[in-house]
């Protein structure tokens, strides 16, 4: 369980939300909207723990976020506007190097699969920067099928994506409320159908 108590947020000196308390429970699948700027990736980033909160607290079951700290990390993708991949890398290197860095090194079958399923097995081995925009977020949406952890938070995980690459997405992420986990991602694009159980937050109502 994911929980906020009491959480304000300020970007530059602008106070972006305060006092918002939410529970997002094993299964949740949630679609968090608002307007432009509204404050959708900063929350994102709080939950994360790449930024801190003004106020308030996160917890992670029973414990705070700040105090376990790796233990969090670890039970979490998260998955920004910028895919955070090495450019000169393979996506095949990339995966791996990731997967290694955050502790959870992948075989060399396991990685190839990831690449496969993702639509990446002929471009395993090019150069990131030799990619696609869809072709590089699908070399980073493999993280998530590579490596099981509950927590998924996706910043805009459709764009740029074709059609049927956002089903498919649509559906891992379907399937991973549907075996417990929890999903919280920010989409302006119309959502696949393949995600059926989907709450809405919207942060401007939320404010
Ligand atoms: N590093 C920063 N320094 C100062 N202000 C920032 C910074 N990052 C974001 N902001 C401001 O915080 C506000 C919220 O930004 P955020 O990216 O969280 O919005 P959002 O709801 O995700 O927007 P969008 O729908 O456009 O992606 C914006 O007004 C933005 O200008």
């Amino acid at each position: 369980m994911l929980s906020i108590a009491q959480l304000a947020a300020q970007r530059g000196n602008r106070l972006l939300f305060s006092a918002l308390s939410l529970t997002f429970q094993a299964g949740d699948c949630v679609h968090l909207r608002g307007e432009n700027g509204v404050g959708k990736t900063t929350l994102l980033k709080l939950l994360a723990g790449l930024t801190q909160p003004l106020h308030g607290e996160i917890s992670w079951g029973e414990q705070k976020i700040a105090k376990l700290g790796d233990d969090y990390y670890a039970q979490l993708h998260y998955l920004g506007h910028k895919d955070a991949l090495k450019e000169l890398l393979s996506p095949f290197d990339n995966l791996q190097l990731t997967a290694k860095l955050a502790g959870n090194p992948l075989s060399e079958a396991a990685v190839l699969q990831a690449l496969a399923q993702v639509g990446l097995a002929r471009q395993s081995d090019l150069p990131v920067r030799s990619l696609s925009q869809g072709q590089k977020k699908r070399a980073a949406l493999a993280r998530l099928v590579a490596t099981p952890r509950p927590l998924w938070l996706l910043d805009e995980p459709f764009v740029g994506l074709d059609a049927k690459a956002q089903e498919q997405l649509g559906t891992w992420i379907s399937e991973h409320c549907s075996n417990g986990g929890i999903t919280i991602f920010t989409s302006h694009q119309i959502i696949p159908e393949t995600i059926p159980n989907l709450t809405e937050l919207n942060l401007s109502v939320k404010k």
